[in-house]
């Protein structure tokens, strides 16, 4: 499906999910339609029945034909509004595949200035509400507004002086309508904006409920979502309050119609203009008005809200995205390792941020281990966002084996990276679906290579169901160091010509920590190997060590050739380090 463009209008939008699905919108509007023609029917045949009974005619044939019409009115009407809600499932499910590709092909930068629970209520709420758009507006467009004119040809037919009557009051009502229309579109934006609000404080709070509960904060994160619980169902009101007043005037309308039609009729009846018979069929067309005028309006209702929600649902599309590729091949066994290079690289998280590199240069050659160091904020894991390209540098250049990364194609760029972030995100599912997140196809024995590698073996025999035990939400049921090896093991078993591995602030213990030295000592023997450091012991062993400040690489160098040459190194050792050192 080709995506319109954010400032499509929403009808635009809408023919863009529905198209898809057209030729089964097609059928239930003529289902609908076929219905709207067998009710039409009915009073003119009631009208031949009242004929036949003032003549003393019989009425068996008038009233099997009443009956036929019946049945056959309330079977097709059935089917076709089965066809029409599978037609709008359809749409809806259209419209999320669209939404949640875009979603999960965000540009970093545009996740980072949006709330995630509003983006999923986007993906979630805002959909559901493109079904009774398509439903109620698209369809009661067609077939409200062919009934109407087909019904208003009718009353034609019948008398034409009737007619203009019923028009001028339905004309009137309108009016009226029309001023309403605007306050539902509104009040319909509002109480989604604020479903993504709660959606928005929902996620706030569950994931991080152990803060939120430590911290004693739960019953302002409860009021936080119940504010804006109630903001919508405020919203909703209001929008149900326009609505119920916009059906009323046509409700309304039909009722003073009907009175116009006996007072001005029944005149023309008693000046001999029309019979009672064509008083009655008119009177009968005029209720049967009503369906088709209520129609409309819930149709101009359900456009109102439903526009809103596409207006949501479009800001999304307009976020800046990456293109749409199938994963590239990893690198194959004994693939040479990665040469890293950035050229003065300046960079900020946005226009409006202040620069957090200023001209970055440094050089790594392919194998080994480089440690960055440096005071909290310098701007270490930058370097590993940019090399990713989860942003781009505003001057300068990183290069990956020599080559421009902005010639790189996304998905070969870092298919050839294994990044371990540094809160170690561990998904919700089982040990081996973590495992296996980067390298889908990895056999049995990598796995078991690795998890030799970096020793979770002992924690996969303790767990009650080895590696398909379900590891929790974000790895809840694991510890902070097991999380950490994992997150290694996921990104090894890539066999990645670059590893990234921001190591995690938190101190391990004295085993683990000797455990993910040697296992990353061992890695960085095969391939290239970058670490944001936050324990001495990883640096004192790194081929040489960038040392950063500010945005800046101040120095570059071994541990011993540091402790003499950078006083921020020095610094930085016999401070921060030193804990760790035996
Ligand atoms: N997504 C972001 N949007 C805006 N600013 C950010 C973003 N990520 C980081 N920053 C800012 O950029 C600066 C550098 O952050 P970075 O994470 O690179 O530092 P670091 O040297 O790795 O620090 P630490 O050792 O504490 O992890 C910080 O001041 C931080 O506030």
């Amino acid at each position: 499906m080709s995506t319109p463009p954010a400032s499509a209008p929403p009808w635009r939008v809408l023919l863009a999910y529905v198209r898809p699905h057209r030729k089964a919108l097609v059928a239930g509007a003529l289902l609908s339609l076929a219905t709207g023609a067998t009710g039409l029917a009915l009073p003119l045949v009631a009208q031949e029945l009242i004929g036949d009974l003032s003549a003393d005619r019989s009425i068996s044939g008038a009233l099997m034909l009443l009956s036929l019409l019946v049945v056959a009115n309330a079977g097709i009407g059935a089917l076709g509004g089965y066809v029409l809600q599978r037609t709008a499932e359809s749409v809806v499910l259209t419209a999320r595949h669209s939404l949640t590709s875009a979603l999960l092909r965000l540009r970093i930068s545009a996740v980072d200035a949006v709330e995630p629970g509003d983006l999923l209520a986007r993906a979630t709420s805002d959909t559901t509400l493109l079904r009774a758009m398509t439903t109620n507006s698209l369809i009661g467009f067609g077939t409200g507004g062919l009934t109407l004119v087909g019904t208003l040809l009718m009353m034609g037919l019948v008398d034409p002086v009737l007619l203009a009557v019923t028009v001028g009051v339905i004309a009137v009502a309108s009016l009226v309508i029309g001023g309403i229309v605007p306050l539902i579109n509104r009040a319909g934006k509002r109480a989604q904006e604020s479903v993504g609000r709660m959606g928005a404080a929902l996620e706030r709070a569950l994931g991080a409920l152990r803060t939120v509960k430590a911290s004693g904060a739960e019953r302002r994160e409860r009021d936080a979502v119940h504010r804006a619980a109630e903001e919508s169902w405020r919203e909703s009101v209001r929008a149900a309050k326009w609505q119920a007043l916009a059906g009323n005037t046509a409700g309304l309308s039909t009722q003073v119609a009907f009175i116009t039609v006996l007072a001005v009729g029944g005149a023309r009846v008693s000046t001999g203009a029309i019979d009672v018979g064509a008083l009655v069929a008119f009177l009968l067309y005029v209720f049967y008005l009503m369906s088709p005028i209520q129609q409309l309006v819930t149709a101009v209702a359900q456009y109102q809200l439903g526009s809103a929600a596409i207006s949501r649902i479009q800001e999304v599309q307009a976020l800046p995205g990456e293109p749409d590729r199938p994963p590239a091949p990893l690198p194959t066994p004994g693939a040479e390792p990665a040469a890293v290079t950035f050229e003065n690289v300046r960079f900020r998280y946005s226009p409006e941020l202040p620069y957090i590199h200023h001209g970055v240069t440094f050089a790594v050659p392919p194998r080994g281990m480089t440690a960055f160091v440096g005071p909290s904020g310098a701007g270490k894991t930058t370097v590993f966002s940019l090399i990713e390209r989860f942003y781009d540098p505003v001057e300068g250049r990183v290069l990956l084996d020599g080559l421009d990364i902005a010639e790189w194609d996304v998905a070969a760029l870092r298919a050839a990276i294994g990044y371990v972030e540094q809160d170690a995100p561990v998904l919700s599912g089982t040990l081996r679906d973590n495992l296996l997140f980067g390298a889908p196809d990895a056999d049995e024995a990598a796995v078991t290579a690795v998890l030799a590698t970096t020793r979770l073996e002992t924690l996969v025999t303790r767990l009650p169901e080895g590696l398909d035990t379900v590891v929790g939400h974000r790895g809840t049921k694991l510890s902070g160091g097991e999380r950490q090896r994992v997150a290694i093991a996921r990104a090894l078993l890539r066999r990645p010509r670059l590893l990234l591995l921001d190591e995690a602030t938190s101190q391990l213990d004295a085993v683990n920590e000797a455990a993910l030295r040697d296992t990353v000592a061992a890695v960085a023997r095969e391939t290239t190997v970058l670490v944001v450091a936050h324990r001495l012991s990883t640096v004192t062993t790194a081929d040489r060590i960038v040392v950063m400040d500010n945005g800046r690489v101040l120095a570059v160098g071994t541990h011993t050739e540091l402790v003499n040459g950078s006083p921020l190194y020095a610094e930085l050792a016999a401070t921060q380090f030193l804990a760790t050192v035996e």
